[in-house]
């Protein structure tokens, strides 16, 4: 658990974080959002003491940070910035062994635990370990940059806009092999980003920063249905409101029996019982917000739900997922 009390940092007379309080609950990814100079990366950077605060406090499991040795601390936390600064001499699998050799792990564990990193970030270790930063993508060495910092498991990972700099597409693919590590490993996360939709979709809670204070903390869900008047609600932007709660939320949940016959299966394609014209399914982990753009483009009230397996197991109405979306 990390446990900011009144976290104060004054820059000439300006407080660049004014009395932020949070706690944040292990295994938790907490994302820290607002325009740029609110504060967010002085309040990340004060947790593994890149900068001292000038009041206030921060602990990690009830033990004060700054009665920690700042060394020790920080090889502790992992830390991953945008436009990672991986070192440019050292081969892929020596940066990633960095601090496993730091906290003196054994050679052949430091090996397994590189290999292991590589492949979960679809890196193959026979391309790549041998390369140097520069013979890589720029997501590729965003991948390195997240992979380095996860190599010693440490509980806590403090994230800097990670994924800023990189294409929609490749974006995509890495929060969500991220979000899947970040929950198996249960690792405790504060992510501040300036993109909503990266918020809406990794973050346990957002926290919303103006002017150094934090205005809101709430699931995604009670930002979304509950936003602060003023600055919150602007930040948020409510137009897309709808959109984003479909987000949250996957339509196995909506998915009910069909008729006998309302839907038939053909050579692997799903066919309307009614009409025999083919139509899109939704599968397991599709979100709400997909069947709902399916529903629109098919000019239809109900879609056919399949199984991984890609067989017809029930519908879905339109009318349950607009729900979803109401207030
Ligand atoms: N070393 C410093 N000296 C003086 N002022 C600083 C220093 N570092 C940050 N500031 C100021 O503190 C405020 C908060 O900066 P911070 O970098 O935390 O904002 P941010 O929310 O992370 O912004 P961005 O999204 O642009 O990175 C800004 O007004 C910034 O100009």
């Amino acid at each position: 658990m990390i446990t900011l009390q009144n976290l104060t940092k004054i820059y000439g007379g300006v407080k660049a974080v004014n009395d932020v309080s949070l706690t944040i609950p292990d295994g938790e990814l907490w994302a820290l959002v607002g325009t740029s100079g609110c504060g967010k990366s002085t309040t990340l950077r004060m947790v593994n003491r890149l900068i001292e605060p000038s009041s206030g406090s921060i602990q990690i499991d009830g033990v004060d940070v700054m009665a920690m040795n700042p060394q020790a601390l920080r090889l502790g936390i992992g830390y991953v910035i945008q436009g990672i600064g991986l070192f440019p001499h050292r081969t892929i699998a020596e940066n990633i062994a960095t601090v496993p050799r730091l906290l003196g792990w054994k050679r052949g564990r430091i090996a397994e635990r590189v290999d292991e990193l590589l492949h979960l970030f679809s890196l193959a270790p026979g391309e790549f370990a041998r390369k140097y930063p520069h013979q890589l993508s720029g997501g590729q060495q965003q991948r390195v940059g997240v992979a380095r910092a996860l190599a010693a498991e440490p509980p806590i990972l403090l994230m800097d806009e990670p994924f800023g700099a990189l294409d929609p597409i490749t974006r995509a693919r890495l929060q969500m092999e991220f979000a899947q590590i970040q929950k198996r490993q249960k690792i405790t996360v504060i992510f501040v980003t300036h993109d909503m939709d990266e918020a809406f979709l990794l973050g346990d809670r957002i926290a919303v920063m103006d002017k150094g204070r934090v205005l809101q903390v709430e699931t995604p869900e009670n930002l979304l249905r509950r936003p602060q008047p003023g600055f919150v609600s602007d930040f948020i932007g409510l137009d897309d409101r709808v959109i984003r709660l479909l987000s949250l939320r996957t339509v196995d949940e909506a998915v009910r029996p069909a008729a006998p016959g309302r839907w038939r299966e053909a050579d692997g394609a799903i066919l309307d019982g009614t009409t025999g014209k083919p139509v899109a399914p939704v599968r397991p982990g599709d979100t709400m917000r997909e069947a709902a753009s399916r529903i629109i483009w098919e000019n239809t009230d109900v879609l056919p739900a399949v199984d991984a397996g890609g067989h017809v197991v029930g519908e879905v109405l339109a009318s349950q997922i607009w729900a979803q979306g109401s207030r």
